[in-house]
């Protein structure tokens, strides 16, 4: 590598090497190294494209067949490897594109010129009935302000509907692509430019293609070369653009300074867990003093594995060193076992706490008027969630949500239920894990330093008001203290509904949010968000969140919904469905979901019968290092996975926490889904309940 030239690599190079035969991958990866190491150097023979609509294309020799496309800037010896194909379609390609600066947010870009003149050959004569453009409103200032390409303007000008621009959808750079929608949603472009902080105020200097590859946005399908390893280290995995191509806006959530705790919110597939990654990465490559870690914690101990490995593939072993990766429930165990704490957290609420529970509603007094599933969501949301210790408190509590107003009289009979609940358990030497959460908390209250620098959390939406309050209590409060992402409508732990402020942990003006999905198509995002609909979803913090902003960046076959089949009819669409699948694919992975452990594995069994391995995903482990391709799963553990296809088995009806359940797993697919509902039968009882495993 020399000093005074900039080498980049778009993202479609480094995805199309993996598509490539095997000699021509060799014969590219020399290439690549020569280009690397000084792409002015005489072996390299770059040919002028005739018809080039850019003049700074050109053409290089991979082998034989294969052609590179090079963009050569006009000063500054920048070069940009953008292609590479067969000689004459690597051709035909750069004579239809051009290179640019955007020339108000200063991104890098690629335009299909071509595109630009069928769309507008196509649409030059509108029928009369057509709906007025969308983008009347705005001028094309705003619009490449969002990013669109200066001369991808005219074609924009053309969109009257959410599905012309879908249609464009793959020749607009993502965030362009992004706000046009989220204008269509009915977004005021201030307030997008804002949340994304890009900059319009500062004069571009279109022909600095140097700078213009730093920015955030040019970043997202630009790779600038610095090392001589980095190449060789994304070409070893070429097709998780995660670890180098990410989204402007998750690039600058993981990269800025943020002067206190950040929330960010995305629906399923946004690239949330992938941005909380890269923050931790971040915030480790800054650390100077060692002797506090940066804590990464989720919900699942599979999870935190999945994360661990993640980490392990974009970190430096010194970043590593700084960061600890564990969940919840396993540090709270491993500092209260340290402090000899005396009893047994009762982290398995069925086959702990269930029978002591029982018991003591025995003397459930019907008269109070009240479920009994009321008395154990009641202790479970006020009691247990606010730490309330003693009558008075309880009958002080503010108790939102609860839908019942409770006298002073039933409050009193209540509280004598949960007190002898409480005694009865710790007699037994056991603590609900709540209550264990807070008795940490006090642990570390009384300590003279925080135990964490840095806090980083994925999926927010399920942890409960002690665990806010102890990641809150873990990192001192300051600059860059703690990030949460998450998503309400993935809540599958019902009960553990918290708001950020009341925790004493204050977003405000640190909150933001993702849009783009870029694990599933939009047929299954739709499916699945449909399951939602009438739900009420929170932002984590007390206010309301909603779904219709969200898109996805691929698309495939819709999502099938079977409903009332007999099981041999289930055992027989999905062995069908899996082997499509494999067809498609060998490769492919398969996820196969049912709400409970019992039903899970008499979809396993069946399977097995018909002659496929299935694997079945249990409590810790790393799927990531599982050797098959279909994989078997509760819902629950399904969370932050994902598989090429899905099949759901559900029997009994979707209410409103089944339906969530559902909408967790089918977003765990990127290509293909299902939904079988099976004809109901007696033992269709509670599928979801509290009494589900806290990791199940
Ligand atoms: N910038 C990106 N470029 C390409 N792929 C990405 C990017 N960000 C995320 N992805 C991919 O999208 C998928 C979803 O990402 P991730 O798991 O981070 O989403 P999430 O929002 O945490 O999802 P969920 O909430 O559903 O668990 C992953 O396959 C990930 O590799």
């Amino acid at each position: 590598m020399i000093e005074d030239v900039k080498i980049i690599v778009s993202n479609e190079v480094i995805k199309r090497m993996t598509a490539l035969p095997a000699a021509v991958q060799t014969k590219a990866l020399e290439f690549m190294l020569k280009f690397q190491t000084d792409p002015r150097s005489p072996g390299i023979n770059y040919e002028t494209i005739q018809g080039a609509k850019d003049k700074h294309f050109r053409s290089v020799r991979v082998d034989q067949n294969y052609r590179g496309i090079i963009f050569r800037a006009p000063r500054d010896n920048v070069f940009i490897w953008l292609h590479i194909d067969q000689h004459d379609d690597a051709y035909a390609w750069a004579t239809r594109r051009t290179m640019s600066v955007n020339p108000v947010n200063g991104a890098l870009t690629l335009t299909n010129v071509s595109f630009v003149e069928n769309t507008l050959q196509r649409t030059a004569a509108p029928r009369a009935s057509e709906p007025e453009p969308c983008y009347r409103a705005y001028s094309d200032r705003d619009l490449m302000a969002l990013g669109v390409p200066e001369a991808m303007l005219p074609a924009v000008r053309t969109i009257r509907s959410e599905g012309d621009l879908d249609a464009m959808q793959g020749e607009l750079p993502v965030e362009a692509y992004e706000g046009l929608f989220l204008l269509l949603a009915g977004d005021a472009l201030s307030g997008i430019l804002a949340s994304r902080e890009t900059r319009v105020d500062r004069p571009i200097d279109t022909e600095d293609f140097a700078t213009a590859a730093e920015r955030d946005e040019s970043r997202s399908r630009f790779y600038v070369v610095e090392g001589e390893n980095d190449l060789q280290e994304i070409l070893s995995a070429p097709l998780e653009q995660w670890r180098v191509f990410l989204h402007p806006t998750q690039r600058r959530l993981a990269t800025r300074s943020l002067n206190g705790p950040s929330r960010i919110l995305g629906g399923a597939g946004t690239g949330k867990t992938v941005l909380a990654m890269h923050r931790a990465k971040h915030l480790a490559s800054g650390m100077v003093q060692t002797e506090r870690k940066l804590l990464f914690t989720t919900f699942t101990t599979n999870l935190a594995l999945d994360i661990e490995d993640g980490l392990r593939s974009i970190c430096t072993p010194e970043q590593l060193k700084r960061i600890e990766v564990i969940n919840l429930d396993a540090l709270v165990f491993r500092l209260l076992k340290a402090q000899r704490y005396e009893h047994e957290i009762a982290f398995d609420y069925e086959a702990k706490c269930a029978p002591i529970w029982d018991a003591v509603m025995v003397d459930f007094d019907s008269a109070l008027g009240v479920s009994r599933e009321f008395v154990r969501d009641e202790f479970e949301q006020v009691v247990l969630a606010q730490g309330l210790e003693t009558r008075d408190a309880y009958r002080e509590a503010p108790r939102r949500g609860r839908g019942v107003i409770l006298s002073r009289k039933k409050r009193d009979a209540l509280w004598e239920l949960f007190e002898t609940y409480r005694l009865q358990l710790s007699a037994k030497g056991l603590k609900e894990p709540d209550d264990a959460y807070r008795d940490a908390c006090a642990i570390l209250a009384k300590e003279s330093a925080p135990r964490y620098a840095h806090a980083v959390v994925d999926e927010t939406q399920d942890f409960g008001p002690q665990a806010l309050r102890l990641i809150r209590a873990l990192v001192a409060p300051g600059p860059n203290d703690l990030m949460f992402v998450g998503d309400g409508h993935q809540r599958i732990y019902a009960k553990n509904k918290a708001s950020m402020s009341r925790c004493g942990i204050d977003i405000r003006g640190r909150a933001r949010k993702l849009y783009l999905n870029y694990r599933t198509t939009e047929e299954i995002r739709r499916e699945a968000v449909s399951l939602l609909e009438d739900i009420e979803i929170d932002d984590l913090d007390g206010g309301s969140d909603e779904i219709a902003r969200y898109k996805s960046l691929m698309h495939g076959p819709a999502p099938e919904r079977i409903q009332g089949a007999s099981m041999e009819a289930i055992r027989d669409g999905i062995r069908a469905f899996i082997e499509d699948c494999l067809h498609e694919n060998a490769d492919n992975r398969i996820g196969i979901m049912a709400p409970t452990i019992k039903l899970r594995d008499q979809l396993a069994k069946q399977i097995r019968e018909s002659g496929l391995k299935v694997a079945t995903v249990n409590h810790r482990e790393r799927l990531s290092r599982k050797d098959a391709r279909i994989f078997a799963m509760t819902l629950h553990r399904a969370k932050g996975l994902e598989f090429d296809a899905v099949a759901i088995l559900v029997n009994r009806e979707l209410d409103e926490n089944l339906r969530k359940l559902v909408y967790v797993g089918m977003t765990r697919a990127k290509r293909m889904a299902r939904l079988y509902t099976a004809l109901m039968s007696n033992d269709s009882a509670p599928l979801y309940a509290r009494k589900t495993h806290r990791c199940d």
